[in-house]
Protein backbone atom coordinates (compact mmCIF):
# COMPACT_ATOMS: atom_id res chain seq x y z
CA UNK A 1 0.00 0.00 0.00
CA UNK A 2 0.99 3.56 -0.67
CA UNK A 3 1.64 6.28 2.00
CA UNK A 4 -1.07 9.06 2.44
CA UNK A 5 0.34 12.26 1.05
CA UNK A 6 -3.19 14.11 -0.49
CA UNK A 7 -2.08 17.76 1.41
CA UNK A 8 -4.76 19.44 -0.62
CA UNK A 9 -7.39 16.94 1.23
CA UNK A 10 -6.20 17.12 4.22
CA UNK A 11 -5.79 21.19 3.96
CA UNK A 12 -9.37 20.96 3.10
CA UNK A 13 -10.41 18.78 5.77
CA UNK A 14 -8.61 20.84 8.06
CA UNK A 15 -10.25 23.84 7.14
CA UNK A 16 -13.54 21.88 7.50
CA UNK A 17 -12.58 21.08 11.46
CA UNK A 18 -11.98 24.37 12.07
CA UNK A 19 -15.25 26.37 10.94
CA UNK A 20 -17.01 24.40 13.05
CA UNK A 21 -18.73 25.84 16.28
CA UNK A 22 -15.63 25.83 18.27
CA UNK A 23 -12.29 27.60 18.98
CA UNK A 24 -9.59 26.19 16.93
CA UNK A 25 -8.38 23.03 18.35
CA UNK A 26 -10.76 22.70 20.81
CA UNK A 27 -11.71 19.01 20.10
CA UNK A 28 -8.18 17.90 20.81
CA UNK A 29 -7.25 14.66 19.83
CA UNK A 30 -10.88 14.19 18.48
CA UNK A 31 -9.94 16.42 15.68
CA UNK A 32 -6.82 14.65 14.61
CA UNK A 33 -8.38 11.55 14.52
CA UNK A 34 -11.12 12.90 12.25
CA UNK A 35 -8.79 14.43 10.00
CA UNK A 36 -6.93 10.79 9.75
CA UNK A 37 -9.98 9.22 8.97
CA UNK A 38 -11.16 11.31 6.48
CA UNK A 39 -7.64 10.90 5.05
CA UNK A 40 -7.26 7.09 4.98
CA UNK A 41 -11.19 7.30 3.44
CA UNK A 42 -9.86 9.45 1.11
CA UNK A 43 -13.26 12.07 2.01
CA UNK A 44 -14.32 14.71 3.67
CA UNK A 45 -17.47 12.91 4.93
CA UNK A 46 -15.64 9.49 5.98
CA UNK A 47 -17.91 6.90 7.50
CA UNK A 48 -17.18 3.60 10.29
CA UNK A 49 -19.06 1.07 8.52
CA UNK A 50 -19.66 -2.45 10.58
CA UNK A 51 -16.58 -2.02 13.04
CA UNK A 52 -15.16 -5.71 13.76
CA UNK A 53 -12.50 -6.83 15.91
CA UNK A 54 -10.91 -10.24 15.04
CA UNK A 55 -8.91 -12.07 17.91
CA UNK A 56 -6.31 -14.52 16.49
CA UNK A 57 -5.56 -17.52 18.96
CA UNK A 58 -2.31 -19.52 19.04
CA UNK A 59 -0.42 -21.54 22.01
CA UNK A 60 3.24 -21.22 22.46
CA UNK A 61 5.91 -23.90 22.80
CA UNK A 62 7.76 -21.85 25.57
CA UNK A 63 4.25 -22.03 27.70
CA UNK A 64 3.52 -25.73 28.25
CA UNK A 65 7.12 -25.43 30.36
CA UNK A 66 5.29 -22.58 32.34
CA UNK A 67 8.74 -21.12 33.30
CA UNK A 68 7.50 -17.39 32.04
CA UNK A 69 3.80 -17.61 32.01
CA UNK A 70 1.69 -17.83 35.30
CA UNK A 71 -1.26 -19.63 33.35
CA UNK A 72 -0.88 -22.90 32.72
CA UNK A 73 -1.31 -23.55 28.47
CA UNK A 74 -4.92 -24.85 28.10
CA UNK A 75 -6.07 -21.35 29.54
CA UNK A 76 -5.86 -20.01 25.45
CA UNK A 77 -8.02 -22.88 24.44
CA UNK A 78 -10.50 -22.39 27.74
CA UNK A 79 -10.71 -18.45 26.81
CA UNK A 80 -11.24 -19.34 23.12
CA UNK A 81 -14.52 -21.67 24.43
CA UNK A 82 -15.48 -18.01 26.81
CA UNK A 83 -15.81 -15.74 23.96
CA UNK A 84 -17.49 -18.13 21.94
CA UNK A 85 -19.90 -18.69 24.87
CA UNK A 86 -20.00 -14.78 25.39
CA UNK A 87 -18.29 -14.57 28.74
CA UNK A 88 -15.07 -12.77 28.26
CA UNK A 89 -14.09 -9.13 28.69
CA UNK A 90 -14.52 -8.58 25.17
CA UNK A 91 -17.64 -9.85 24.65
CA UNK A 92 -19.17 -7.30 27.15
CA UNK A 93 -17.53 -4.57 25.17
CA UNK A 94 -18.33 -5.56 21.69
CA UNK A 95 -22.14 -5.79 22.60
CA UNK A 96 -21.98 -2.76 24.40
CA UNK A 97 -20.09 -0.91 21.55
CA UNK A 98 -22.03 -3.10 18.90
CA UNK A 99 -18.74 -4.25 17.43
CA UNK A 100 -18.71 -7.50 15.06
CA UNK A 101 -16.37 -9.84 16.75
CA UNK A 102 -14.59 -12.40 14.95
CA UNK A 103 -12.22 -15.51 17.05
CA UNK A 104 -9.77 -16.79 14.53
CA UNK A 105 -8.19 -20.34 15.10
CA UNK A 106 -4.31 -18.86 14.57
CA UNK A 107 -2.45 -21.91 16.03
CA UNK A 108 -4.25 -23.40 19.65
CA UNK A 109 -2.78 -26.77 21.42
CA UNK A 110 -6.47 -28.12 21.11
CA UNK A 111 -9.04 -29.35 18.39
CA UNK A 112 -12.16 -27.25 18.26
CA UNK A 113 -15.25 -28.82 16.65
CA UNK A 114 -16.29 -27.67 13.48
CA UNK A 115 -19.58 -26.58 14.55
CA UNK A 116 -18.54 -23.80 16.64
CA UNK A 117 -18.06 -20.79 14.79
CA UNK A 118 -14.60 -19.92 14.65
CA UNK A 119 -12.31 -19.14 11.90
CA UNK A 120 -10.83 -22.10 11.65
CA UNK A 121 -6.91 -20.96 10.51
CA UNK A 122 -4.83 -23.28 12.58
CA UNK A 123 -0.90 -23.80 11.26
CA UNK A 124 0.00 -26.43 13.31
CA UNK A 125 -0.80 -26.92 17.22
CA UNK A 126 1.37 -24.25 18.90
CA UNK A 127 4.59 -23.24 17.81
CA UNK A 128 7.75 -24.30 19.11
CA UNK A 129 9.57 -23.33 22.18
CA UNK A 130 12.03 -20.85 20.75
CA UNK A 131 14.51 -22.44 23.77
CA UNK A 132 15.44 -25.05 21.49
CA UNK A 133 14.49 -23.66 17.68
CA UNK A 134 12.60 -21.37 15.85
CA UNK A 135 8.86 -20.96 16.95
CA UNK A 136 7.83 -21.95 12.98
CA UNK A 137 9.26 -22.59 9.99
CA UNK A 138 9.50 -19.72 7.45
CA UNK A 139 6.53 -21.47 5.35
CA UNK A 140 4.39 -21.75 8.44
CA UNK A 141 4.91 -17.73 8.97
CA UNK A 142 4.21 -17.01 5.58
CA UNK A 143 1.08 -18.95 5.56
CA UNK A 144 0.01 -17.31 8.47
CA UNK A 145 0.43 -14.12 6.80
CA UNK A 146 -1.59 -15.04 3.68
CA UNK A 147 -4.34 -16.78 5.60
CA UNK A 148 -5.01 -13.53 7.46
CA UNK A 149 -4.99 -11.47 4.60
CA UNK A 150 -7.68 -13.79 3.21
CA UNK A 151 -9.83 -13.28 6.57
CA UNK A 152 -9.50 -9.70 6.20
CA UNK A 153 -10.53 -9.19 2.69
CA UNK A 154 -13.45 -11.76 3.46
CA UNK A 155 -14.42 -8.95 6.38
CA UNK A 156 -14.08 -5.91 4.21
CA UNK A 157 -15.77 -7.83 1.24
CA UNK A 158 -19.03 -7.73 3.89
CA UNK A 159 -18.90 -4.46 3.91
CA UNK A 160 -16.60 -3.78 6.89
CA UNK A 161 -13.90 -0.46 6.56
CA UNK A 162 -13.31 -0.05 10.19
CA UNK A 163 -11.04 -3.13 12.34
CA UNK A 164 -9.57 -4.12 15.54
CA UNK A 165 -6.82 -6.75 16.04
CA UNK A 166 -7.06 -8.35 19.35
CA UNK A 167 -5.13 -11.86 20.44
CA UNK A 168 -5.48 -14.57 23.07
CA UNK A 169 -2.20 -16.97 23.52
CA UNK A 170 -0.66 -18.07 26.50
CA UNK A 171 3.00 -17.11 26.69
CA UNK A 172 2.85 -14.42 24.07
CA UNK A 173 3.92 -11.19 26.23
CA UNK A 174 7.62 -13.23 25.68
CA UNK A 175 7.27 -13.54 22.04
CA UNK A 176 5.91 -9.58 21.97
CA UNK A 177 9.12 -8.68 24.24
CA UNK A 178 11.84 -10.46 21.37
CA UNK A 179 9.80 -9.00 18.54
CA UNK A 180 9.70 -5.48 20.47
CA UNK A 181 13.42 -5.65 21.20
CA UNK A 182 14.28 -6.90 17.46
CA UNK A 183 12.56 -4.28 15.86
CA UNK A 184 13.82 -1.02 18.36
CA UNK A 185 16.77 -2.49 19.45
CA UNK A 186 15.80 -1.40 23.27
CA UNK A 187 17.49 -4.36 25.39
CA UNK A 188 15.36 -7.32 26.51
CA UNK A 189 15.93 -5.95 30.18
CA UNK A 190 13.70 -2.46 29.53
CA UNK A 191 10.89 -4.76 27.08
CA UNK A 192 10.04 -7.33 29.28
CA UNK A 193 7.38 -7.01 31.83
CA UNK A 194 5.16 -9.31 34.26
CA UNK A 195 2.51 -10.71 31.58
CA UNK A 196 -0.39 -11.87 33.23
CA UNK A 197 1.08 -11.55 36.50
CA UNK A 198 4.62 -12.15 36.96
CA UNK A 199 6.26 -11.23 40.57
CA UNK A 200 9.56 -9.54 40.73
CA UNK A 201 11.26 -12.86 40.90
CA UNK A 202 9.40 -14.22 38.08
CA UNK A 203 9.84 -11.29 36.09
CA UNK A 204 13.96 -11.71 36.84
CA UNK A 205 13.66 -15.05 35.33
CA UNK A 206 11.78 -14.33 32.11
CA UNK A 207 14.23 -11.83 31.54
CA UNK A 208 16.62 -14.16 31.77
CA UNK A 209 15.66 -16.68 29.61
CA UNK A 210 14.55 -14.38 26.99
CA UNK A 211 17.57 -12.81 26.81
CA UNK A 212 19.46 -16.40 26.41
CA UNK A 213 16.68 -16.91 23.55
CA UNK A 214 17.77 -13.28 22.24
CA UNK A 215 21.02 -14.41 21.78
CA UNK A 216 20.55 -17.76 20.52
CA UNK A 217 19.56 -16.36 16.85
CA UNK A 218 20.83 -13.72 14.23
CA UNK A 219 17.27 -12.93 12.08
CA UNK A 220 18.10 -11.52 9.01
CA UNK A 221 14.49 -10.10 7.64
CA UNK A 222 11.12 -9.11 9.30
CA UNK A 223 10.20 -12.76 8.20
CA UNK A 224 12.78 -14.42 10.01
CA UNK A 225 12.35 -12.65 13.44
CA UNK A 226 8.41 -13.26 13.14
CA UNK A 227 8.81 -16.77 12.08
CA UNK A 228 11.80 -17.20 14.85
CA UNK A 229 10.49 -15.59 17.67
CA UNK A 230 6.68 -15.75 16.68
CA UNK A 231 3.42 -17.27 17.63
CA UNK A 232 1.06 -17.98 15.15
CA UNK A 233 -1.26 -15.15 16.48
CA UNK A 234 1.04 -12.52 16.59
CA UNK A 235 2.51 -13.90 12.61
CA UNK A 236 -1.43 -13.64 11.51
CA UNK A 237 -1.83 -10.17 13.14
CA UNK A 238 0.72 -9.08 10.78
CA UNK A 239 -0.57 -10.59 7.88
CA UNK A 240 -3.94 -8.98 9.12
CA UNK A 241 -2.04 -5.34 9.70
CA UNK A 242 -0.66 -5.27 5.91
CA UNK A 243 -3.97 -6.41 4.04
CA UNK A 244 -5.93 -4.19 6.30
CA UNK A 245 -3.69 -1.38 5.22
CA UNK A 246 -3.77 -2.51 1.41
CA UNK A 247 -7.74 -2.45 2.03
CA UNK A 248 -7.61 1.35 3.19
CA UNK A 249 -9.30 0.18 6.40
CA UNK A 250 -9.01 1.86 9.66
CA UNK A 251 -7.01 -0.26 11.74
CA UNK A 252 -7.22 -0.25 15.73
CA UNK A 253 -4.66 -1.47 17.44
CA UNK A 254 -4.53 -2.84 21.13
CA UNK A 255 -2.03 -3.49 23.56
CA UNK A 256 1.28 -4.82 23.87
CA UNK A 257 1.31 -8.07 21.60
CA UNK A 258 -1.04 -6.25 18.74
CA UNK A 259 1.79 -3.50 18.57
CA UNK A 260 5.03 -5.79 18.14
CA UNK A 261 2.85 -7.46 15.63
CA UNK A 262 2.61 -3.86 14.23
CA UNK A 263 6.48 -3.34 14.48
CA UNK A 264 6.86 -5.99 12.01
CA UNK A 265 4.56 -5.28 9.69
CA UNK A 266 6.04 -1.91 9.91
CA UNK A 267 9.45 -3.71 8.99
CA UNK A 268 7.77 -5.15 5.93
CA UNK A 269 5.82 -2.00 5.19
CA UNK A 270 6.51 1.46 6.81
CA UNK A 271 3.21 2.81 5.23
CA UNK A 272 0.89 0.55 7.85
CA UNK A 273 1.13 3.28 9.93
CA UNK A 274 -0.86 5.81 7.93
CA UNK A 275 -3.63 3.47 8.83
CA UNK A 276 -3.48 2.57 12.26
CA UNK A 277 -5.33 4.32 15.29
CA UNK A 278 -3.63 3.19 18.76
CA UNK A 279 -6.69 2.73 20.98
CA UNK A 280 -4.54 2.59 24.48
CA UNK A 281 -1.69 2.69 26.52
CA UNK A 282 -1.19 -0.76 27.85
CA UNK A 283 0.16 -1.36 31.36
CA UNK A 284 2.55 -4.22 30.26
CA UNK A 285 5.76 -1.99 30.93
CA UNK A 286 6.88 -2.25 27.45
CA UNK A 287 3.94 -1.19 25.84
CA UNK A 288 4.69 2.53 26.44
CA UNK A 289 8.29 1.98 24.93
CA UNK A 290 6.61 0.94 22.09
CA UNK A 291 4.22 3.45 21.39
CA UNK A 292 7.11 6.01 22.25
CA UNK A 293 9.56 4.36 19.80
CA UNK A 294 6.84 4.62 16.89
CA UNK A 295 6.41 8.21 18.12
CA UNK A 296 2.53 7.96 18.72
CA UNK A 297 -0.25 8.77 21.35
CA UNK A 298 -2.83 6.60 21.98
CA UNK A 299 -6.41 7.41 22.33
CA UNK A 300 -6.68 5.92 26.21
CA UNK A 301 -5.16 5.40 29.16
CA UNK A 302 -7.05 3.04 31.41
CA UNK A 303 -4.47 0.69 33.00
CA UNK A 304 -5.42 -2.09 30.81
CA UNK A 305 -3.24 -5.48 30.20
CA UNK A 306 -5.65 -8.32 29.07
CA UNK A 307 -5.39 -8.25 25.19
CA UNK A 308 -8.23 -10.06 23.38
CA UNK A 309 -8.89 -6.54 21.45
CA UNK A 310 -10.54 -4.95 24.67
CA UNK A 311 -8.50 -1.57 24.42
CA UNK A 312 -9.69 -1.41 20.48
CA UNK A 313 -13.28 -2.31 21.51
CA UNK A 314 -13.23 0.47 23.86
CA UNK A 315 -12.14 3.32 21.70
CA UNK A 316 -14.40 2.31 18.88
CA UNK A 317 -17.09 5.11 20.19
CA UNK A 318 -14.42 7.65 20.08
CA UNK A 319 -13.65 6.70 16.32
CA UNK A 320 -17.01 7.24 15.68
CA UNK A 321 -17.92 10.48 17.91
CA UNK A 322 -14.84 11.94 15.40
CA UNK A 323 -16.52 10.85 12.20
CA UNK A 324 -19.62 11.97 13.44
CA UNK A 325 -18.47 15.34 14.71
CA UNK A 326 -16.76 16.21 11.33
CA UNK A 327 -19.67 15.15 9.28
CA UNK A 328 -22.92 16.26 11.93
CA UNK A 329 -21.70 19.19 13.83
CA UNK A 330 -22.71 22.96 12.38
CA UNK A 331 -19.90 25.02 11.08
CA UNK A 332 -19.94 28.89 12.37
CA UNK A 333 -22.08 29.97 9.00
CA UNK A 334 -24.65 27.51 9.50
CA UNK A 335 -25.18 27.95 12.93
CA UNK A 336 -25.03 31.70 12.87
CA UNK A 337 -22.45 31.71 15.93
CA UNK A 338 -20.14 35.05 15.57
CA UNK A 339 -16.20 33.60 14.84
CA UNK A 340 -13.22 34.96 16.59
CA UNK A 341 -13.08 38.87 16.43
CA UNK A 342 -10.24 40.46 14.45
CA UNK A 343 -6.99 41.92 15.34
CA UNK A 344 -6.76 45.29 13.71
O1 LIG B 1 -2.58 -6.50 25.50
C1 LIG B 1 -1.74 -6.38 26.40
O2 LIG B 1 -1.11 -5.34 26.56
C2 LIG B 1 -1.49 -7.58 27.30
C3 LIG B 1 -0.58 -7.46 28.33
C4 LIG B 1 -0.37 -8.55 29.16
C5 LIG B 1 -1.04 -9.76 28.90
N1 LIG B 1 -1.91 -9.87 27.87
C6 LIG B 1 -2.63 -11.13 27.60
O3 LIG B 1 -2.10 -12.16 28.44
C7 LIG B 1 -1.68 -13.30 27.72
C8 LIG B 1 -0.18 -13.38 27.67
O4 LIG B 1 0.42 -13.21 28.92
P1 LIG B 1 1.57 -14.20 29.40
O5 LIG B 1 1.88 -13.78 30.80
O6 LIG B 1 0.98 -15.58 29.34
O7 LIG B 1 2.71 -14.02 28.46
C9 LIG B 1 -2.26 -13.14 26.33
O8 LIG B 1 -3.42 -13.91 26.22
C10 LIG B 1 -2.53 -11.66 26.19
O9 LIG B 1 -3.75 -11.44 25.53
C11 LIG B 1 -2.15 -8.79 27.09
C1 LIG C 1 -7.93 -15.50 32.26
C2 LIG C 1 -7.17 -14.85 31.12
C3 LIG C 1 -7.87 -14.11 30.16
C4 LIG C 1 -7.14 -13.54 29.10
N1 LIG C 1 -7.50 -12.80 28.05
C5 LIG C 1 -6.43 -12.52 27.32
N2 LIG C 1 -5.39 -13.05 27.91
C6 LIG C 1 -5.77 -13.70 29.00
C7 LIG C 1 -5.07 -14.43 29.96
C8 LIG C 1 -5.76 -15.00 31.02
C9 LIG C 1 -5.00 -15.78 32.04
Amino acid sequence: MSAIADLTLKSSIQKKIDLKTKPIGALGTLESLALKIGLIQNTETPEISKPTIVIFAGDHGIAAKAEVNPFPQEVTAQMVYNFVNGGAAINIFSNTNAIDLKIVDAGVNHTFPESMGIINAKIAVGTKNYQDQPAMTLEQCQMALDKAGTIVSKIHSNACNTIGFGEMGIGNTSSATLLMSYFTHIPISDCVGSGTGLNAEGIAKKKQILLEVYNKYSPQTPLEALATFGGFEIAMLCGAILKAAELKMTILIDGFIVTAALLAAKAINPNVLDYCIFAHNSSEQGHSKMLDFLNVTPLLSLNLRLGEGTGAALAIPLVQAAVNFLNDMASFEDAGVSTEIEKT
